[in-house]
C-alpha cells in the first residue's frame, strides 16, 4: 500500500509525512483554548538572536506561547506544544549563521494561531459521522479537527458548514480500501483581500475558497447532482446571501485515481466568485485553486517587505522557481525593476500571472515575463542578464545544475555565454527546448530598453522552506568562494512545528585575489614655527 499521510504543512497535491513530536505527555496541561474567533495575540514580533546566549538553560515551559490544541495528541499536524514562538531550529540556525559570518540573524515569531489560510483535509467515516481532517500519525485513520489551532477560524467554521451539508444530504465519504464514496478531499482557502474593509478588519473577516475532491471522473457522472446539492447547501448557508457570508466560492475537482494524488486534472467552478484574489508584498495576487499558494499569508507578506530592503531600485530580477511570479512582480512594483523574469516548470502558473500583471500599478517602464521553463535546464541563461537572481525552490532545495551555473559566474566570458543565450538569442533558433519555452511564455514590454544581456548578478536572495537542504545549498554555495553570505532572517511560517521559512542574501565575489591597497604615508606636516 502506498504511503501516504495528508499534512498540513506543505502545499504539494500528494500527501506527505508528518514529522515526528517531540514532546511530553507529562507536561501536557489542559486550559480551556481560547475560542478561535479571538487568538491570542503572538510575543513581540521580530527577535534580534544573540549567539552567546543561545545555549544558556531551556526556560520552563510557557503557557502564553503553547499550542493549547485539544487534538495535538492524536493530529499529525502540530509537532510542537510549548514555545511556538521560537522553535529550537532557531537557535541552531543563529549558530550556522553566526559561523558563515551572519551575526545579526532574526528571527520573526509571526502570528502563532489562526495562521493557517490554505488547508487540504481528508473526508472519511460515514456520513452520519463525517470524519473531515488529517491522518493520525503512522496511519490512514482520519482525525476530526474541528478545533484547530493553526487554521484560520473561518476554515474551522466551513468545516463545520460542511459537516452539516454531509450529513444533511448523506453525502457519502470516501473508503479508501474499496475506493466507493463520494466525497474524497476538501481544500479550503483563504483569501484576507477585502478592500471594502478597514485593514485592521480584513484578516478575521477573510472569506473561503472551497473545493470539493469528488470521486468521479466529471461533472455528467450520475452522482454529481448530490455534488450540486452539497455545493448549493453551503452557499445558500454560508454564500454571501446569508448572514454568516463566509463562503468566497466553490469549486469541484474530478479525481478517481486509487493513488495517493489529492487533486486529478479536472476542475469546475460551480458558485460564487470565480476570481480569487489576495494581497501580499504590495500587490493583488491571483490565484487559481489549482496554484501554489503560502499557506501563511501574513507571514509571507512579513518575509516580501523585509526582502524589498535588499533589492536597489531599477534592478533587474530573475526570480527562479517562480510560481505565479507574486515575488518577482511584488519586486516589479515596490523596487521599479527594470526587468524581471519568472521562471517556473508548472504551466499553470501561467494563467495567474497574467491576472496579477493586469492589476499591477504603475509598471511603465518595467520588462515581465513568464517562462514556463525547468530552472535546472541551462540555468546559465537565466542568471545572465540580471543583477539580483531569487531562488524559492521546492523543500528539496536547489537543482545541481544550478547550483554549478551559480559556482562558476565569476569565470564566465561575457561574451560567449550571451551569444548562445536562450534568453537573448532570437534569431533562428532550433533548439525544440527553446522553442517549446517561447511558446510557454508571457512577456509584457515595457520602455525600458537597455541592453542587460552581459549582466551578471551580484546579489542573490534565496528563501527557504527546507533547513536542511538549505544548509546543504548554503555550504555548496560558500565552499567556492564565488558567493559570501550577508544577511539572514528566520520566518515562523508553520508554528506548532520545527518548520521555520529562511531568507538568505548572498553577494557574489569576484574571484579575484583582492589587490593589496598601497598605504599611503602622510607626511608630517612642518610646523609653520619649524
Ligand atoms: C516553494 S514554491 C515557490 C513559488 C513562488 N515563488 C511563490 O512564492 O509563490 C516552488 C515552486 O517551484 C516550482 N518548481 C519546482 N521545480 C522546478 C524547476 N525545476 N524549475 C522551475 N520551477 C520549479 C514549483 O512548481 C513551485 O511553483
Amino acid at each position: 500500500m502506498l504511503l501516504s499521510f495528508l499534512s498540513p504543512l506543505h502545499l504539494s497535491s500528494t500527501a506527505l509525512i508528518p514529522h515526528r513530536r517531540f514532546t511530553s505527555a507529562a507536561l501536557r496541561t489542559q486550559p480551556p483554548p481560547p475560542p478561535p474567533s479571538a487568538p491570542p495575540q503572538s510575543p513581540p514580533n521580530s527577535l534580534s538572536l544573540n549567539p552567546n546566549n543561545l545555549n544558556s538553560s531551556a526556560p520552563p515551559p510557557s503557557l502564553s506561547c503553547a499550542l493549547q490544541c485539544p487534538h495535538f495528541q492524536s493530529c499529525s499536524g502540530c509537532t510542537h506544544e510549548y514555545d511556538l514562538h521560537h522553535p529550537s531550529v532557531v537557535d541552531e540556525a543563529a549558530e550556522f549563521f553566526k559561523r558563515h559570518g551572519v551575526f545579526d540573524f532574526t528571527f520573526d515569531s509571526c502570528r502563532l494561531y489562526g495562521w493557517r489560510c490554505r488547508a487540504k483535509l481528508a473526508v472519511r467515516g460515514s456520513s452520519a459521522n463525517p470524519l473531515i481532517g488529517l491522518y493520525e500519525e503512522g496511519t490512514h485513520n482520519v482525525v476530526d479537527i474541528p478545533e484547530c489551532r493553526a487554521h484560520h477560524p473561518n476554515i474551522n467554521a466551513a468545516v463545520e458548514l460542511l459537516r452539516k451539508g454531509i450529513a444533511e444530504l448523506e453525502v457519502e465519504p470516501y473508503d479508501e480500501d474499496l475506493g466507493t464514496g463520494e466525497l474524497r478531499y476538501v481544500q479550503m482557502v483563504v483569501t484576507t483581500h477585502m478592500s471594502s474593509l478597514p485593514f485592521s478588519e480584513r484578516y478575521r473577516n477573510g472569506k473561503v475558497q472551497v473545493t470539493l475532491v469528488w470521486n468521479s471522473r466529471s461533472e455528467t457522472t450520475p452522482n454529481s447532482e448530490k455534488l450540486n446539492s452539497l455545493a448549493n447547501f453551503l452557499w445558500t448557508n454560508g454564500g454571501q446571501r446569508n448572514k454568516i457570508n463566509l463562503i468566497h466560492s466553490i469549486w469541484a475537482n474530478f479525481q478517481t485515481s486509487s493513488s495517493n494524488i489529492i487533486f486529478g486534472n479536472r476542475w469546475r467552478h460551480l458558485v460564487g466568485e470565480r476570481d480569487f484574489w489576495e494581497h501580499v508584498g504590495g500587490i493583488d495576487i491571483y490565484l487559481t485553486p489549482s496554484s501554489f499558494g503560502q499557506a501563511n499569508t501574513r507571514a509571507f507578506d512579513s518575509l516580501l517587505r523585509k526582502l524589498h530592503k535588499y533589492v536597489p531600485y531599477g534592478s533587474s530580477v530573475t526570480d527562479l522557481y517562480g510560481g505565479a511570479g507574486v515575488i518577482g512582480l511584488s519586486l516589479a512594483v515596490t523596487k521599479k525593476c527594470r526587468s524581471v523574469r519568472c521562471v517556473e516548470i508548472n504551466k499553470e502558473s501561467k494563467h495567474c500571472f497574467e491576472k496579477t500583471v493586469s492589476r499591477l500599478p504603475n509598471v511603465g517602464d518595467s520588462n515581465m515575463s513568464w517562462h514556463n521553463v525547468d530552472a535546472s535546464l541551462e540555468p546559465l541563461s537565466w542568471l545572465m542578464g540580471s543583477d539580483v537572481v531569487v531562488v524559492d525552490p521546492p523543500r528539496k532545495g536547489l537543482d545541481d545544475s544550478l547550483i554549478s551555473a551559480l559556482q562558476s559566474l565569476s569565470s564566465v566570458k561575457r561574451k560567449a555565454v550571451t551569444s548562445t543565450s536562450s534568453a537573448s538569442n532570437t534569431k533562428e533558433e532550433k533548439r525544440p527546448w527553446v522553442l517549446r519555452e517561447r511558446e510557454g511564455s508571457v512577456s509584457i514590454q515595457g520602455s525600458a530598453n537597455r541592453s542587460e544581456s552581459d549582466l551578471l548578478p551580484q546579489t542573490l536572495v534565496y528563501i527557504s522552506c527546507g533547513w536542511d537542504s538549505f544548509k546543504k545549498d548554503c555550504k555548496q554555495l560558500l565552499s567556492h568562494k564565488a558567493w559570501h553570505l550577508d544577511k539572514a532572517h528566520g520566518f515562523n511560517f508553520f508554528p506548532g512545528t520545527e518548520s521555520i521559512e529562511i531568507l538568505a542574501i548572498f553577494k557574489r565575489d569576484s574571484g579575484l585575489t583582492p589587490k593589496k591597497k598601497v598605504s599611503k604615508i602622510k607626511k608630517p606636516k612642518k610646523s609653520s614655527r619649524g
